[in-house]
């Protein structure tokens, strides 16, 4: 199969370019890019690949859907919501690393990114692609989750799915590495102000709110919000996603185990490490997510740890595992990675 990818040029871009290389069932990738008016070598187009003198093409869409079978977008917010006509026009595959197809609700889009959205009706013909709980085979136009909202949701699945907890006390404290803001700098993911610090932001107004309240909804339809906060760490890349709820009366420690293993012990990328709690490092180079608990008996409170590492199952990682349900590929194709370690 040929793949196109737009947005080399950017991190997220960058990981899953590197994943295609590897990638068993993909033999050719097209690079495009959207400030070019003739193709350049991507030596000169993404420096990071020095010798790489692989073509990189001005983007083209009756191009991209003429020379591949499908195409990624790792591109920025407000890209995709200007771009995705033509593909869903022409019932072309795209996988979207981008939040602008996520929701279902355009005005939601538009609150929440401070952006114009994409005509709703075609926001509603995207698929969100949480790999371990919706298929993209036979989907067209595949919504990858954020990364906030994979750590999240894969951590809440079992607690909401099997209603083992009061869903109006749900807490989340999620914290990320500076990658998880892409490339461009700005005054808090500066070296200065990120290293040796830890910043809340955008208290109560992450774009991710409605992205994990949208798929909560599917779980259990009484949710309405929940309470959600994000620190920038000192660090390049990881997301641990620290979430804490009530349990519901007579559900103990040895029922969510239980609920834990159930919903993810079939799964390749989940790792349930029960009350061995997970830390960042042990994902970073990976497409895993670890996930631990503990559950507190005198507030009757239960504490999950989801860590993922953002650039891959939060991102470039998550899109290859929907590349290969759509294409009915092994779950784990081009996948087998192996954590940095130290
Ligand atoms: N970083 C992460 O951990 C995660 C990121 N995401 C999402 O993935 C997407 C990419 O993120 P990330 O790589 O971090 O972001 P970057 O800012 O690092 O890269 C953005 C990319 O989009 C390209 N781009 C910008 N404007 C346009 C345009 N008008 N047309 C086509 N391409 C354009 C940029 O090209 P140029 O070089 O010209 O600027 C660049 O290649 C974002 O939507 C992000 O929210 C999702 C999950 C996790
Ligand atoms: C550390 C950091 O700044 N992270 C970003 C994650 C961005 C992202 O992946 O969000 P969308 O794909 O929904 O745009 C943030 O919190 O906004």
């Amino acid at each position: 199969m040929q793949a196109a990818l737009v947005g080399v040029t950017g991190y997220a871009g960058m990981i899953l370019y590197q994943l295609l290389k590897g990638h068993p069932n993909v033999k050719k990738i097209h690079l495009y890019d959207h400030k070019l008016t003739e193709s350049a070598p991507l030596s000169t187009v993404a420096p990071v690949f020095k010798s790489e003198s692989k073509p990189v093409f001005p983007y083209d869409p009756q191009q991209i859907m003429t020379d591949n079978d499908v195409v990624f977008f790792a591109t920025s917010a407000g890209v995709t919501s200007k771009l995705s006509q033509p593909y869903l026009a022409n019932g072309f595959p795209v996988i979207d690393l981008s939040g602008d197809m996520r929701l279902n609700d355009a005005g939601d889009y538009q609150k929440w990114y401070h952006k114009p959205a994409a005509p709703e009706n075609l926001m509603r013909q995207a698929q969100y692609g949480l790999a371990e709980f919706e298929s993209a085979r036979g989907q067209t136009y595949v919504a990858n989750p954020g990364c906030y909202a994979t750590a999240t949701l894969l951590g809440l699945a079992p607690l909401v799915q099997q209603h083992l907890i009061a869903v109006d006390s749900i807490v989340v404290d999620a914290k990320s590495g500076t990658s998880g803001a892409g490339k461009k700098l700005s005054t808090t993911t500066h070296f200065t102000e990120a290293n040796d610090n830890l910043q809340i932001y955008k208290p109560n107004q992450h774009q991710h709110i409605p992205e994990i309240v949208q798929e909560l909804k599917n779980w259990d339809p009484t949710i309405s919000t929940i309470q959600f906060m994000t620190t920038l760490l000192p660090i390049t890349r990881g997301i641990m996603s620290t979430i804490y709820a009530r349990l519901n009366h007579g559900v103990d420690q040895a029922t969510i185990l239980k609920a834990y293993h159930d919903t993810y012990d079939d799964q390749p990328f989940v790792h349930v490490t029960d009350t061995d709690l997970p830390t960042i490092k042990q994902v970073i180079g990976t497409n895993n997510c670890d996930i631990g608990l503990a559950v507190n008996s005198q507030t009757g409170f239960v504490m999950v740890a989801s860590v993922i590492d953002n650039m891959l199952k939060g991102a470039a990682g998550q899109a290859v595992q929907n590349l290969n349900q759509l294409f009915n590929y092994e779950p784990t194709a081009g996948l087998d990675l192996q954590p940095t370690l130290i």
